[in-house]
């Protein structure tokens, strides 16, 4: 289902007209973090950090986390580089060639639409340069220091949301299911594997998609393929499938309501650790899942009301809030020029359209456009990876995109299917660790396990997932490396879109809520009983390495 993208929908917008989108404008602005957590150090500590450990299991005083976190850098460099490199890759910053944000426009890039109406199109990116950023960088910054923790095996990565945003499904009905059902796997994960989870979002920006193929065809009739409601639309019919740059402007503004509504409900009382036993949705709380849910929720509850009794403060932000971050495919190269700004507390650029940007597996190549860009915004990045990335290859792009090697910056998402993964896996994994390098590695199961059904729909088997993620934990105990998160595609809806699960979704069912605008998600009880798969997996990976610690 996948291939790589003609020249059809290739051709940049005129060299002149990008030109005038030079952010010249580009906003200084000071980094405050959002997020409730602004780097290790500025936690608060005594008695009540007492409570955050007892639930956060793993959670270790400031200094003494960054200690910890320190030794295992060394231990794992150490181990990395015998009689190899140092600790830093070869490909010094000093010596990469110059960047600016728009040096991406002398590079091949991939999958990007051509606007019929280049003014049109400079206007949009003028008015978008001059839009306050969407996300601020020290809140970036607090996410790359939490995948450095992942990278090490001291948190784990829980990041997921549609496929495709839209236009249409956009309500806060959608956003806060969606939001919950990832609380609702987070406690799952948190308890169960006794870790920090971090939850970002595949949302708020999540709407540019990579095509197979650059047509469609109905009945005959050949159009171009739908990429997103930030380029076209999904009716078939020639104006909704032509590239419209207002779109852009639209996405900016539901990608801002539906931030503003994500941090109200992480910061405004919902998330509060207290509210575990509410997060259960209606539909999936008569379930298998909705009542493992409950049950283990009501254990929470009643170790907070023991915590409560023993006189331990409950009001603690780290119980009343969570830390949540958005990401999405940095696809649209325009578009994420347009919002990437200076900040001034760093000097260096940041793509203020969401924490973390990810390259796609069709526009990763090292000569291309898109790791060009992102090899100069300073946001944590992604790598989606099948088995067409060779060791060599994925070691280069890690050093392009991380010369000075620093955790948490690159995040290798592997996606390829159980069987390839088995055998291509452990090969990546070496290069890397060869290379002295210092990824975070995790698991995307949904990409390499589409299929189509016979009504022409394309659906993911609920087994093939699980069997994705497992081969992925294994191979990461043999080689002994940190499985350090999940990436899925999701929603707290009751969608029929990916076959199986314990509350069986016939392939016949198929069509009955399919409402996906690219790719099949998990509905709510498919996600609770992966995280629940994953919590137990979790936990006996760590038991592993405890046992295994134990011999030395
Ligand atoms: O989400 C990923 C891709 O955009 C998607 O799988 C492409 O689907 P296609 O193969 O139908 O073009
Ligand atoms: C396009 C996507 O994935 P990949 O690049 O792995 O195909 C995606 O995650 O939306």
């Amino acid at each position: 289902m996948e291939g790589s993208s003609s020249t059809l929908v290739n051709v940049r917008p005129s060299q002149s007209l990008l030109q005038q989108a030079k952010p010249t404008s580009a906003l200084m602005y000071a980094s405050p973090a959002l997020g409730r957590r602004c780097n290790v150090n500025s936690k608060p500590a005594n008695g009540s950090l007492a409570v955050v450990r007892a639930v956060h299991a793993a959670e270790p005083s400031a200094s003494s986390k960054k200690r910890v976190l320190e030794r295992s850098l060394e231990k794992h460099l150490d181990s990395a580089t015998e009689g190899g490199r140092g600790s830093t890759s070869s490909s010094s910053p000093s010596l990469s060639p110059p960047w600016s944000v728009d040096s991406w426009k002398q590079k091949q890039a991939l999958q990007l639409p051509t606007y019929p109406d280049a003014q049109e199109l400079g206007r949009v990116l003028k008015s978008l340069e001059e839009y306050p950023p969407l996300v601020f960088a020290g809140e970036a910054r607090n996410l790359e220091e939490r995948l450095g923790e992942a990278a090490l095996g001291e948190a784990f990565l829980l990041q997921g949301g549609d496929c495709a945003e839209s236009f249409k499904e956009f309500n806060a009905v959608n956003i806060r299911d969606t939001f919950r059902v990832l609380l609702q796997m987070g406690a799952v994960l948190m308890f169960g594997g006794q870790l920090p989870v971090i939850k970002v979002g595949r949302m708020a920006g999540q709407f540019a998609k990579p095509r197979s193929e650059d047509l469609e065809e109905k009945d005959g009739v050949k159009l171009p393929s739908y990429r997103g409601d930030i380029i076209n639309g999904d009716d078939f019919n020639e104006k909704s499938r032509y590239p419209d740059p207002d779109r852009m402007i639209r996405a900016y503004s539901q990608a801002a309501a539906s931030l503003n509504l994500l941090r109200s409900f992480a910061t405004g009382g919902y998330a509060a650790m207290q509210r575990v036993t509410h997060w259960n949705l209606d539909f999936t709380s008569h379930s298998e899942q909705g009542s493992r849910y409950r049950e283990l929720a009501n254990r929470v509850d009643e170790a907070l009301g023991f915590m409560g009794a023993v006189g331990l403060t409950l009001d603690h932000p780290l119980m009343t809030t969570t830390d949540f971050w958005t990401s999405h495919e940095c696809l649209l190269l325009p578009f994420e020029q347009a919002l990437t700004r200076l900040d001034s507390t760093t000097g260096r650029w940041y793509d203020c359209s969401a924490h973390m940007l990810w390259v796609g597996e069709r526009t990763r190549q090292l000569q291309g456009a898109h790791l060009e860009f992102l090899r100069g915004v300073a946001n944590p990045l992604g790598i989606k990876v099948s088995d067409k990335m060779d060791p060599a290859e994925l070691v280069q792009v890690c050093q392009l995109l991380n010369p000075e090697n620093k955790p948490g910056r690159v995040t290798v998402i592997v996606r390829m299917g159980a069987e390839k993964l088995r055998v291509k896996l452990p090969f990546l994994i070496r290069a890397v660790r060869q290379a002295g390098l210092i990824v975070t590695w995790v698991s995307d199961p949904m990409h390499g396990n589409t299929i189509k059904v016979p009504s022409g729909l394309k659906t993911r088997p609920f087994d093939a997932i699980l069997a994705e993620v497992k081969a992925f934990f294994d191979v990461h105990e043999e080689e002994g490396s940190h499985p350090g998160g999940i990436h899925l595609e999701m929603t707290g809806q009751n969608v029929t879109e990916c076959i199986g699960g314990s509350r069986e979704v016939k392939v016949d069912d198929l069509h009955n809520r399919y409402h996906t605008h690219c790719d099949p998600r998990l509905n709510a009880s498919q996600s609770l009983e992966l995280a629940f798969i994953i919590a137990d997996r979790l936990r006996k990976h760590r038991a592993g390495i405890h046992c295994h610690l134990q011999h030395f």
